[in-house]
């Protein structure tokens, strides 16, 4: 479980992480999410004790990072942006060495490494890490993020050189990892990839948090936000007008058997009842969901013209 407490990070006088509060249950996906200079990889070299806060704190399973840096490390897996491994060693090595890091016995080291390399499909591949591509690079940092079996793994832009099926494999590995009870946090801009698998997120701009929350948490704020909630109505013969007071816009089809109404609040069950006194059959009612990325643009476009 991730706390952050009014963590901020100052440099020459400006907050580049700014009281930033934040609770991350365990087990999550969780995407931390904001443009370029945001404070997302601020945020995460706090969280993993590579720089103290300048005020406030973060917790780790309730670990202090600042004050037990040590322990804290044996807790977490992280995977930077640009991994960096002896160039001269294989995968098996490059692990071998992490692991001993980690002072993992024997035994152990040969029952975990084998099954890292097979989760993110290195094995048996024994060429130097120097001649792998980025994206086999970067299979071999998640491995590496997993080495010490850790409660929580943070990576950041963990998709930036997967092909297509490295991108399968990354999603189908950190759902695993979150199945057996590991939170995962992942910071991004990649918006897209965020929206596929992230179960929750927090958008960051300027250092300072402007939203968090579970996925519907976001889209439904965001809808909201808007000029009212956009409602999908289908029918299988034509509608009656709607008076509902909540209506501020109401576009028909000419048939009548579809319409788009945006409401100040979600009257879909008001629209069910008015259909259902008309005899009306009911196709579908449905409330538009925008996926996190017009979300975040749409709290992007607060946060600049602020
Ligand atoms: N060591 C440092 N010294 C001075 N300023 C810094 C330092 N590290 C970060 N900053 C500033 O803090 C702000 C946040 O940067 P940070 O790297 O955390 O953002 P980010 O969201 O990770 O962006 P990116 O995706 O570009 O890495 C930026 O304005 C950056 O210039």
């Amino acid at each position: 479980m991730i706390r952050c407490e009014h963590l901020t990070k100052v440099y020459n006088g400006v907050a580049a992480v700014d009281d930033l509060c934040l609770e991350i249950p365990p087990g999550e996906i969780f995407g931390l999410l904001g443009p370029n200079g945001a404070g997302k990889s601020t945020t995460i070299l706090m969280l993993i004790g590579l720089i103290e806060p300048t005020s406030g704190a973060c917790f780790i399973d309730g670990i202090e990072v600042a004050k037990n840096p040590i322990e804290v490390k044996h807790r977490i897996g992280y995977m930077p942006e640009d991994v960096g491994f002896y160039a001269t060693l294989t995968a098996e090595e490059n692990l071998e060495y992490s692991a001993r890091l980690f002072g993992m016995d024997a035994a152990e080291r040969r029952k975990r490494i084998p099954d890292l390399l097979s989760l993110v499909g290195l094995d048996g591949i024994e060429k130097q890490v120097g001649g792998y591509s980025k994206g086999m690079r970067q299979r071999l940092g998640l491995a590496r993020a997993l080495i010490n079996d850790p409660s929580l793994i943070i990576l950041d832009e963990p998709t930036a050189n997967l092909d297509p099926q490295g991108v399968a494999d990354y999603r189908r590995i950190i759902g695993e990892t979150a199945d057996n009870g590991t939170t995962v946090l992942v910071s991004s801009h990649i918006l897209s990839e965020v929206n596929r698998v992230c179960t929750a997120a927090a958008i960051l701009a300027r250092g300072r948090l402007v939203a968090s929350g579970t996925r519907d948490d976001l889209t439904g704020a965001a809808t909201l936000d808007q000029e009212g909630i956009a409602i999908r109505i289908e029918t299988y013969s034509p509608m009656p007008p709607f008076d509902d007071p909540a209506i501020l816009s109401a576009d028909y089809s000419e048939t009548r058997q579809e319409a788009r109404i945006v409401a100040q609040t979600d009257i879909r069950e008001r629209i069910a009842d008015r259909l259902l006194r008309a005899n009306v059959p009911v196709r579908r009612i449905e409330a538009e969901q925008p996926d996190l990325e017009e979300v975040l643009l749409s709290y992007y476009g607060g946060e600049a013209s602020s």
